[in-house]
């Protein structure tokens, strides 16, 4: 006799909820082989019953408040789109789960704050939590992490995380678009958050960052203890800078075990351009993990937009679909909730690095001399200091550090401020030569 059809409830219809009802419909026959039983949906929510979304919803019951949904008889597991790391998301989510429902979801805001709490739930109610499309979309290192590198001790994991703002760099440094035009282009796309600063400003990736930190380290997530800057800040003067140099920039998430700690990190990066990850373009993520094991593992691969997406929520579904009553379950984060170590967080003065600083100057007489000096007033030794300016008044030094530490730099650039050298703002990039 056939098993019985896993039944499901999902909220939120926007860029990945309609392309996960198009998907499942496609491939059913497909899926129904693979896990043995059919993934039907059966009920759906959203805030507006009436727009067009180009599917058919006739078939599924609506539900106006996605709480409700989620905890209803009718449905085996639920499947959170909706976005945000409170109010719908987060309710929605405890009530399935309190009412003894798997649950898929794409969204890292929620588990990067709430995670562990609701992975507490699922693991004490022996239900599965799974959050593949979370982080870098259709890349699966979720999986990858928890599951293919038992055993590895992780030193560091590293990559692009948000396909928005790798679009908008790929974009402005090979066809010279503005941030402005590129980052429509994106939201155009369906790539970018509903908020399109939590991918602008990082925070998107600091969300993604924090769960594969959790995974990697075996740690609580601590979104709160990340270094954060995010691509606001990037010009088009910068990006030619740093190809001049050999280098492309990237909004890089960095975790890394350190003597003091772990060092979480999201900031514009130059990496070299010969370098792979120099090589990840368009909406396209790239996850790299180094372990004692392996060595350097690299992902790569579609990190947003609907289909991608759509590819991990479906392979979280087939999980959900194979598994069986009674079957226990691994924890959601890679080892028990309650027993996650407390994250103990490195301070990011004491990172080491290569920096690009470009300083806009007034152009006088031992400005130049004083920038150096104040350079080696903080003990960074320079790889190049140049200086670039047609305009009669004002001139960019450009310089490039050796290997050094954040507080030098960040001590070195507060005095040239003060010595009231400045035109400009100055502008600082972190270089990951080793990327
Ligand atoms: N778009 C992408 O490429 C990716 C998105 N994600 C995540 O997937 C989730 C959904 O993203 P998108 O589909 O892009 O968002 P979207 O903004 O296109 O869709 C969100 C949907 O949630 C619905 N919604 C909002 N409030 C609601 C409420 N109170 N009750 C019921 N429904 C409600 C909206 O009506 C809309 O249908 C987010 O957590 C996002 O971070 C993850 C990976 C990639
Ligand atoms: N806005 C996100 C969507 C996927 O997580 C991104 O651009 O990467
Ligand atoms: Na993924």
């Amino acid at each position: 006799m056939a098993a019985a059809p896993l039944r499901i409830g999902i909220a939120g219809l926007g860029t990945v909820g309609t392309s996960v009802i198009r998907m499942l419909a496609e491939k059913s026959t497909e899926l129904e082989r693979q896990c043995g039983r059919a993934i039907t949906p059966v009920a759906v929510s959203a805030r507006n019953r009436n727009r067009d979304r180009g599917i058919d919803l006739s078939g599924f019951e609506w539900f106006d408040d996605p709480v409700e949904l989620a905890a209803s008889p009718k449905i085996d597991v639920f499947v959170e789109l909706i976005g945000g790391d409170n109010g719908p998301a987060f309710s929605a989510v405890k009530a399935a789960l309190e009412a003894g429902k798997h649950v898929v979801t794409a969204n890292k805001a929620l588990l990067s704050r709430h995670g562990v709490e609701l992975a507490e739930i699922a693991e004490a109610n022996g239900l599965l939590l799974n959050y593949e499309a979370a982080v870098a979309g259709g890349i699966p290192v979720i999986k990858t992490l928890r599951e293919a590198l038992a055993g590895n001790t992780v030193s560091r994991v590293y990559g692009i995380l948000n396909g928005t703002c790798n679009y908008i760099l790929t974009r402005m440094e090979a066809e010279g678009l503005s941030f402005q035009e590129c980052l429509r282009e994106a939201q155009r796309l369906g790539y970018a958050e509903a908020d399109p600063t939590f991918d602008i400003e990082g925070h998107d990736t600091a969300h993604k960052l924090s769960i594969l930190t959790s995974l990697a380290f075996g740690c609580e997530i601590s979104a709160d203890d990340i270094y954060l800057e995010g691509i606001s800040n990037i010009t088009p003067a910068d990006i030619k800078a740093a190809a001049n140099l050999g280098y492309r920039i990237k909004l890089l998430g960095v975790a890394q075990r350190t003597e003091s700690g772990i060092e979480q990190r999201v900031h514009p990066t130059m990496v070299p351009t010969s370098s792979v990850i120099a090589q990840v373009h368009g909406v396209t993520n790239a996850v790299a993990i180094e372990t004692d094991m392996l060595g350097e593992l690299l992902l790569s691969g579609p990190g947003a937009g609907g289909n991608a997406t759509a590819s991990a929520v479906i392979g979280d579904l087939a999980d959900i679909a194979k598994s069986r009553p009674g079957f226990q379950h691994g924890p959601v984060f890679g080892r028990p909730a309650k027993e996650l170590a407390p994250y103990q967080r490195a301070r990011m003065r004491a990172h080491e690095g290569g920096y690009f600083i470009r300083l806009t100057v007034h152009d006088r007489l031992g400005v130049f001399a004083s920038i150096a000096k104040r350079m080696a007033d903080n003990e960074i030794s320079l790889e190049s200091i140049v200086q670039h300016g047609d305009d009669v008044d004002l001139k960019t030094v450009i310089l490039v550090t050796h290997e050094t530490t954040e507080l030098a730099v960040r001590n070195a650039v507060e005095q040239i401020t003060q010595d009231g050298i400045l035109a400009d703002k100055p502008q600082v990039i972190r270089i990951e030569r080793a990327a």
